[in-house]
């Protein structure tokens, strides 16, 4: 069965990549990504992950591709109850890494796979704990431009390294796709060609 990725995101096709499952990529889902008033960030990023997999199990049929399974993910930084998204402007992006800064906050990717009328959700927290950064730090780092695209303006696989004191739960969770649920998910769909010789 055709494994379909829905995602933009380069990242999430390298950590798939990293455990050899064969995929195609559909383009990047369009969806409206504002949060409900008071929605709860994991039920957020939850359902952020089920609209994109249901957005490109939509675009799977309309393009008349083979049926298949469409894996679609979601990763926010949450601060104190807030969900950190993507830069908006650099001022948002010092603002953001201002909060971050000598804290820890919490990074939520979710992930849904859905497979005809079915749709599979699995989600991974992990506990980030930045360093005490100054704010030439900070200017510096934004300036790379690094975190441009990356939810809470920071990129723990690249440069961000350098920002973080310790992580607790999954790296890979944090850079987009949570490489221990990916697979327990792609074996209950019957999808495990990592373990194939
Ligand atoms: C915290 C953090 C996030 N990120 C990335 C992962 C996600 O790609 C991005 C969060 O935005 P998302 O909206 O989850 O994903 P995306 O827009 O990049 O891709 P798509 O919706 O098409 O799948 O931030 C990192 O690459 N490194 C990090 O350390």
């Amino acid at each position: 069965m055709t494994l379909y990725l829905a995602s933009g995101s380069p990242r999430r096709a390298e950590l798939l990549q990293q455990i050899a499952v064969p995929f195609t990529v559909l383009k990047a889902p369009d969806i409206d990504e504002t949060p409900r008033p008071g929605e709860a960030p994991q039920a957020y990023v939850e359902r952020m992950a089920r609209e994109k997999s249901c957005a490109g199990e939509r675009l799977r049929a309309a393009e008349g591709l083979p049926f298949g399974v469409v894996l679609g993910a979601d990763t926010s930084v949450v601060f104190e109850d807030t969900i950190l998204g993507k830069p908006q402007s650099r001022a948002h992006a010092l603002e953001m890494l201002a909060m971050l800064s000598g804290n820890q906050h919490q990074v939520i990717s979710a992930l849904a796979l859905t497979t005809g009328q079915e749709c599979r959700i699995a989600c991974s927290i992990t506990q980030v704990q930045f360093r005490e950064l100054t704010c030439e730090q900070m200017a510096r780092y934004v300036d790379t431009g690094e975190g441009n695209d990356k939810a809470g303006g920071y990129g723990i696989q690249g440069l961000g390294a350098a920002l973080v004191a310790s992580l607790t739960g999954s790296y890979s969770g944090v850079v987009g796709l949570p490489l221990e649920q990916t697979v327990l998910l792609l074996e209950q769909a019957g999808l495990d060609y990592w373990c194939i010789d």
